[in-house]
């Protein structure tokens, strides 16, 4: 039997605190040319896409702007509309949120790059994480975390039957003909649900890809069942190869109950990559990078998040604060997603392991912050790769370089050629479309409404 195939996104090291701003190498996170540097530097590599996350406000911490790493980026799907124009084949994914948007403004959108790019659109649909993103739109607050998901649901459904609602071959070939439009190619959209009421005919004609690839990232019951129901590929932080293991199994176990298989969902976790000559050097750069992400006022400001309280008292290079957190007070940090159920067991248990491995609070968060990420020489991290694929802890990765914009330069000149050796990973792209470097069938509509709303999409 062959191979299962590996399939690499290409995430852009804009922002956050995996990026290393203070290297000599670092250039610019908003200009076109680090956006082009990274995007034929994954083309070249035949990579299946190019990525961009979404953030909608700019962190803060304890009341002022976050400047620990970096922050601001321009808007998703210009930036994807300029790279079309300058790759031919590469897959443009970008993340825009459903809690915040119109369906016919975003459909319209998206088949919009879909044109231009000839086939190559991808939608990360997230649901954002709280209502400091809300108070920049004109919603206002936020909606409840299943709301959220009711209403991503209904968007798409909208979306879908927009982009539905012209034929494939509604246009006359240009020259051809006296009329332009083949009688009945385009018809009325008559949407009245609980979030949107959308009717008449959508102005875009249909991208080649139909719908767009569209992935999902959201890590719940309710984010993965959207998945499961909606998406072709799901973007998570599940990445190491246990962790892995166990998201994989969960997500496309739900694919049955809407009539999918497991092919028809891909499985790609975020992952960093440091490659060195022997595997002794790749682990003294993998330090030698945390240690750049997590300077002293980065390490003091995370044990902040959790403490909840000011702690620049403290030397980043001494030993843990000796008080619990006091938990009606976390979160003095806005505009990043935390998920500490229990602070002061977490304090508990980080003081713990600070104390038992003699840590300063700077290891302990160099430590705990650790995602594990590849490691290694190129051949080890081409095999880890593989592994991780044949095994079903993944379908492959979207990589997080923590460079701008060259971070990929070396896993693309050095990972990719040991992949392609093994067999598992394209030597040329197979067809024009992210539908075809995914494997992915023909644009398809959901078959079986969301459980809990069956009403809204009735059709
Ligand atoms: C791997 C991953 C990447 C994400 N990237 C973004 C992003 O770029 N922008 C954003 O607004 N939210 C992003 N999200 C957050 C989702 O929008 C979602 O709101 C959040 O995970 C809470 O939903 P959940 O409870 O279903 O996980 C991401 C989530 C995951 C798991």
């Amino acid at each position: 039997m062959s191979r299962r195939q590996v399939h690499l996104g290409a995430h852009f090291p804009g922002v956050n605190s995996t990026t290393v701003w203070t290297d000599p190498r670092s250039r610019s996170q908003v200009d076109l040319s680090s956006f082009e540097h990274l995007a034929r530097t994954a083309e070249e590599a035949r990579l299946d896409f190019f990525f961009l996350a979404e953030g909608l406000r700019l962190r803060e911490h304890k009341g002022e702007l976050f400047d620990l790493d970096v922050v601001g980026r321009p808007d998703t799907l210009p930036v994807l509309a300029a790279l079309a124009a300058v790759t031919e084949r590469l897959g443009l994914v970008g993340t825009i949120t459903t809690t915040f948007n119109e369906p016919y403004e975003l459909a319209r959108q998206w088949a919009t790059l879909d044109l231009l790019s000839r086939g190559r659109a991808g939608w990360n649909v997230v649901t954002s994480s709280d209502a400091f993103h809300g108070a920049n739109f004109r919603r206002g607050g936020f909606l409840p975390h299943a709301e959220r998901y009711t209403r991503a649901a209904e968007l798409l459904d909208v979306a879908r039957q927009l982009w539905d609602a012209w034929d494939d071959d509604a246009v006359a070939a240009a020259g051809a003909g006296e009329t332009f439009l083949r009688p009945g190619a385009v018809r009325p959209v008559d949407h009245r649900g609980r979030q949107f009421t959308v009717r008449g005919e959508p102005g875009t004609p249909r991208g080649p890809q139909g719908h767009p690839v569209l992935f999902q990232a959201g890590d719940s019951a309710e984010g993965r069942d959207l998945a499961a129901r909606e998406a072709d590929v799901v973007f998570t932080a599940h990445s190491t190869v246990e962790a892995g293991q166990a998201f994989y199994a969960d997500v496309k176990g739900r694919l049955a109950a809407h009539g999918r298989t497991e092919d028809d969902l891909k499985v790609l976790p975020a992952v960093t990559v440091v490659l060195g000559d022997t595997e002794a050097e790749a682990r003294d750069r993998a330090r030698h990078v945390r240690e750049q992400q997590v300077t002293g006022p980065a390490a003091i400001a995370f044990l902040e998040q959790l403490w909840g309280r000011d702690l620049t008292a403290y030397d980043p290079d001494g030993p843990l604060p000796a008080e619990d957190p006091e938990p009606e007070h976390v979160s003095v940090t806005r505009g990043r997603v935390r998920h500490h159920r229990d602070p002061a067991a977490l304090a508990r248990q980080w003081r713990e392991q600070a104390a038992a491995n003699r840590w300063s609070i700077r290891e302990l968060v160099i430590a705990v912050g650790d995602r594990g990420g590849l490691v290694g020489t190129p051949s080890s991290v081409a095999r880890q790769v593989d592994e991780a694929v044949q095994c079903r802890a993944c379908d492959g990765y979207i990589l997080v370089p923590h460079l701008t914009p060259t971070g990929l330069d070396d896993v693309a000149a050095r990972v990719v050629p040991l992949l392609q050796e093994r067999g598992v990973f394209r030597a040329d792209y197979a067809g024009p479309t992210l539908r075809d470097h995914l494997g992915l069938g023909p644009a398809r509509r959901p078959t079986t409404a969301p459980a809990d709303d069956r009403r809204l999409v009735a059709r």
